[in-house]
C-alpha cells in the first residue's frame, strides 16, 4: 500500500486551497530568509573573478579548471561545488556539457567526486554583465560597497535600528563611520575611485536610453540651447554621450574637488570643481542624473533653487532642468520595480530616497518650478524635465 504523503494531513486540516496558498507563503519566507546568501554569492563571484576566468577561457570551464584559477590556496572542492550549484540556480552561471569522460575505473566515492569536478560552468546573460573587461560591465557596481561584507552587514543593521531616531544619528554612515557618506568617500581616495567607477558602470548601461529619450521627445532644442552643465556629473560619461547627439552644445561637468581631480580629462568637456549647495554655473540646460536621490527634501530644495538661478542667469527663455531619476510608481516595466525599491533603501543609508510622482511634484513645487513632465525610458530611471 502506498504511504500517505505527509502533506495529506495538512491538506485535510487546511483544505486544498489554503494548503496550496500556505506552501507558496512558506516558500516565500524561505526565499526572503536566504536572500542574503545571493548577495554574498554575487559579490563573491565578482571578487573571485569567476565571470572573468570563464570569459578568458573562451567558454565553459570544469570545476577543477575553475578552482585552479581562483586566488584560494587550499580550495575546498566540495564547498565550491555547492557554491556553483547555487549560482547556477540563481542563473548567474549555467551548467554546460562536460568534455568526454575518460574510461578509467573508479570506485563509487571517487566517481562522485570526479563527477562534481567534471561539471562544467558557462556564462549566462547575467554573468556576461559581470565580466570586468566588458564596456557595460556592472562588476564595479557590485563592488561599490565596503570591500569586506562584514562591514556591509554591520552598516545595514542600521536600517532597522535606525528606525529609532532618538537613539541613532541620521544616516547609516554617520552611525557607522561618524560622518556623512560624501565625507567618508572624500577622505578615502580608494573608496572615491570605487564609488566613481560604480556609478560610471550604472551610467554606461543607461546613457543610451537617456540620449534616445532626449532626442525622441525633442527635449533639447539645438537652435536656442548651447550651454549645458551636468551637476554632480562625475567622470562626464553622460555629458559626453549628450555631446555626441547634440554636438553644438558646450558642456561643463561640475563635481566635488576630489572627483574632478581624478576624472579622466576630455578636450570636449570643461570640468569645474564646486559645491552645488553653494552655486551652480549658469546654463541653458542644467542636468542632474542620480543626484537628488542622494539627499533629503530640504537639501534637494536648496539644490533645485540653485539650478533655477543658474538657468535664469543663463538668459534663455527656454531654459530647463533635466533630471534623470527613479520614479517609483512609474508602471512601465514591472520587472524593474524590485530594483527601484532596492535602490530606494540603498539611498536611506545616506539620508536620501527614491520618490513617487507625488513626492517629486511636491519637491519641484517647493524648489520653485511651476511645471514638469516625466518621460519614461528603457531604464530604472525616467527623464524629468522641469520648467521655471
Ligand atoms: C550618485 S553620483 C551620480 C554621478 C553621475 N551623475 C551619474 O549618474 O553617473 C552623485 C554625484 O554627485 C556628486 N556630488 C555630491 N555632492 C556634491 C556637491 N555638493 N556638489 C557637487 N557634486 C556633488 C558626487 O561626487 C557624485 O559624483
Ligand atoms: O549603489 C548605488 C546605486 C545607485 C543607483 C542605482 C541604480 C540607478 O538607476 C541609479 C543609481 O546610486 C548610488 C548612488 O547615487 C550613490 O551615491 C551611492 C551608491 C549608489
Amino acid at each position: 500500500m502506498e504511504k500517505q504523503h505527509c502533506g495529506d494531513d495538512a491538506k485535510a486540516l487546511l483544505g486544498e486551497e489554503n494548503f496550496e496558498q500556505e506552501i507558496g507563503a512558506r516558500a516565500r519566507v524561505w526565499k526572503h530568509m536566504f536572500a542574503y546568501i545571493e548577495t554574498i554569492l554575487l559579490r563573491g563571484a565578482v571578487q573571485l573573478g569567476i565571470p572573468d576566468h570563464i570569459h578568458k577561457n573562451g567558454g565553459p570551464m570544469t570545476l577543477r579548471d575553475l578552482a585552479a584559477k581562483l586566488p584560494v590556496e587550499a580550495i575546498n572542492m566540495s564547498q565550491l561545488h555547492q557554491v556553483m550549484r547555487y549560482m547556477v540556480h540563481m542563473k548567474l552561471f549555467m551548467k554546460a556539457i562536460p568534455p568526454a569522460k575518460s574510461n578509467t575505473t573508479l570506485d563509487e566515492e571517487d566517481e562522485e567526486e570526479e563527477e562534481e569536478e567534471e561539471d562544467c560552468y558557462g556564462l549566462t546573460p547575467v554573468s556576461e554583465l559581470l565580466v570586468r573587461s566588458h564596456e557595460r560591465s556592472l562588476a564595479p557596481l557590485v563592488e561599490v560597497e565596503e570591500p569586506d561584507m562584514r562591514d556591509t552587514f554591520a552598516m545595514w543593521a542600521h536600517l532597522i535600528e535606525g528606525l529609532d531616531r532618538e537613539r541613532y544619528p541620521k544616516t547609516f554612515w554617520e552611525a557607522h563611520y561618524g560622518m556623512p557618506f560624501y565625507e567618508v568617500i572624500g577622505r578615502n581616495p580608494e573608496w572615491s575611485r570605487r564609488m566613481s567607477e560604480g556609478m560610471t558602470s550604472i551610467t554606461r548601461g543607461t546613457v543610451d536610453a537617456v540620449v534616445h529619450g532626449l532626442v525622441r521627445e525633442k527635449v533639447i532644442d539645438d537652435h536656442v540651447m548651447s550651454k549645458l552643465v551636468d551637476v554632480g556629473g562625475n567622470t562626464g560619461d553622460v555629458a559626453k554621450a549628450i555631446l555626441r547627439a547634440f554636438p553644438q552644445l558646450k558642456c561643463t561637468v561640475m563635481d566635488l574637488p576630489h572627483v574632478v581631480e581624478y576624472a579622466p580629462k576630455d578636450p570636449d568637456l570643461r570640468f569645474v570643481a564646486g559645491d552645488m549647495l553653494q552655486f551652480v554655473p549658469s546654463a541653458h540646460i542644467v542636468l542632474l542624473k542620480s543626484v537628488l536621490h542622494n539627499h533629503e527634501d530640504d537639501v534637494c530644495i536648496k539644490i533645485l533653487n540653485n539650478c533655477k538661478e543658474a538657468i535664469l542667469r543663463g538668459g534663455s527663455t527656454k531654459g530647463k532642468v533635466i533630471l534623470v531619476e527613479i520614479v517609483l510608481d512609474i508602471d512601465d516595466r514591472p520587472e524593474l520595480t524590485n530594483s527601484r525599491f532596492g535602490v530606494d533603501l540603498r539611498m536611506v543609508s545616506m539620508g536620501g530616497k527614491e520618490r513617487s510622482k507625488k513626492e517629486w511634484a511636491d519637491l519641484f513645487f517647493k524648489g520653485g518650478f511651476s511645471r514638469h513632465e516625466i518621460i519614461p525610458i528603457a531604464a530604472l530611471e525616467s527623464i524629468v524635465v522641469l520648467y521655471p
